[in-house]
């Protein structure tokens, strides 16, 4: 998650780690949702239910010559950047498909972070970046960010895209949970993901990144997944990838199949069936601070179990889960040898401990974080100790479902019927 001002931050022993921080105060601007009726294309060969791999359909999105005047009525009451033309005609040639896509969220070490190839440009520059459900600016290390700042990454240069436009005027700063920052100016550029791309996408273009960023040599960005109302671009704000292509999506939502030190899936405009068991269960979303907020309504731990009704935001860009310290607290009494290390940053225990799983009840179903997502990483030298993957929210008024959750679950992120977005919850 991101926010605009400086927070106490739970430096956690661990480079990487995100802590909670409180809300941003992005201005309230309303951002509505569309979503419309496509007629399935018949020539639409459809790729089949193949698991979990890497099926790019390569259904490219474009727009019509011709969009129809009711849509582009909608297309103008969204946040649309003012650099979008919407005039008829002014857009590329809509291909008509219901568009979707499905790509790969692979794991740094210890699933610090998922990232996922983005095509960015013409000819597209691939650069792997962080979908962060927490934050809503899509940035990349680029040609503009000072060389002693990059340490690897994949570089965005527009210079090199003919179909890059400047746009003056527009710069972003950013902070995240764990304390690291970015910040620079603003292109339009296509962006494409999962074959699912589009023509005018803003692209944050970094000027400057936080060390603990040029030292996450393998991230060469972010692409926020939150809601358009806390993108930090100014003077304008700027809109979502996921809130640009929605429109032309077969339905207005993308889910999360993160897995333990695996390779997972992130889809776009459909709900695979086969990567969930049981039924979904939905829950009503509170976007007023710009994230995807819901209620969870209580937790097990070992055969424990306790209604509590808490709030906390889906985000995949957190690593860990940032619970209420109450359930901290009897979670690692159930630890022989837990303490809470302020020098290593949250609570440890000996690596040889029996720990329990660790279940959330969120709507119609329970999500069972088994013992060894919570065995998160060694935290000292000597190997002896190791850091917990649930940590406490720091009380800032919400938990942070963050990756060590989200990967014992299916999630569904429905933008859904306009004003009313909701999340979906399956076992797997
Ligand atoms: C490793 N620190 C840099 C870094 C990678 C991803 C992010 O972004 C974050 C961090 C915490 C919460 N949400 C997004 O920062």
């Amino acid at each position: 998650m991101h926010f605009p001002t400086t927070s106490i931050l739970l430096t956690a022993g661990l480079a990487g780690l995100a802590a909670a921080a409180p809300a941003p105060t992005a201005p309230r601007t309303k951002v509505g949702t569309v979503s419309i009726n496509q007629v399935r294309n018949p020539h639409f060969k459809h790729h089949g239910k193949r698991r979990g791999q890497k099926v790019l359909a390569k259904t490219y999105l474009k727009y019509g010559a011709h969009m129809p005047a009711g849509l582009a009525k909608i297309m103008t009451t969204l946040h649309i950047p003012f650099n979008l033309d919407l005039s008829i005609g002014g857009l590329g040639k809509r291909n008509g498909t219901n568009s979707h896509g499905s790509a790969e969220a692979v794991p740094e070490k210890d699933d610090i972070q998922y990232l996922t190839p983005v095509q960015i440009g013409t000819p597209p520059q691939t650069l792997n970046l962080d979908f962060d459900s927490g934050s809503s600016d899509l940035w990349v290390f680029s040609s503009e960010t000072p060389s002693r700042q990059v340490n690897g990454q994949a570089l965005y240069d527009p210079s090199k895209s003919s179909t890059s436009k400047k746009v003056d005027g527009q710069t972003w700063s950013i902070s995240y949970g764990d304390g690291s920052a970015s910040s620079g100016i603003v292109v339009t550029d296509n962006v494409e993901v999962a074959g699912v791309s589009f023509p005018s996408q803003a692209v944050e273009v970094a000027q400057k990144v936080s060390s603990s960023f040029s030292a996450d040599e393998n991230n060469d960005g972010l692409l926020g997944l939150a809601f358009s109302k806390i993108n930090t671009v100014k003077p304008t704000r700027q809109t979502t990838w996921f809130d640009n292509v929605m429109p032309n999506l077969e339905k207005p939502v993308w889910t999360s199949d993160l897995k333990n030190d695996a390779p997972g899936t992130y889809n776009f405009g459909y709900i695979d069936e086969e990567a969930y068991t049981g039924e979904i269960s939905y829950v009503p979303v509170d976007n007023s601070q710009g994230f995807w907020s819901f209620e969870a309504s209580g937790y097990s731990i070992g055969n424990v179990t306790v209604p509590m009704k808490f709030q906390g935001i889906a985000d995949t860009g957190t690593s860990l889960a940032m619970l209420p310290q109450e359930i901290v607290t009897a979670y690692y009494k159930q630890v022989p040898g837990a303490s809470m290390s302020y020098s290593l940053g949250g609570y440890v225990f000996p690596c040889n401990a029996k720990i329990p799983d660790f279940t959330y009840m969120v709507g119609d179903v329970s999500i069972v974080v088994p013992a060894s997502f919570i065995n998160y990483a060694e935290a000292d030298e000597a190997g002896k100790k190791c850091f917990g993957g649930i940590q406490p929210d720091t009380d800032i008024g919400f938990s942070i479902f963050g990756d060590v959750a989200l990967k014992a679950a299916f999630v569904v992120f429905d933008v859904g019927t306009q004003d009313q977005p909701r999340l979906g919850w399956a076992k797997k």
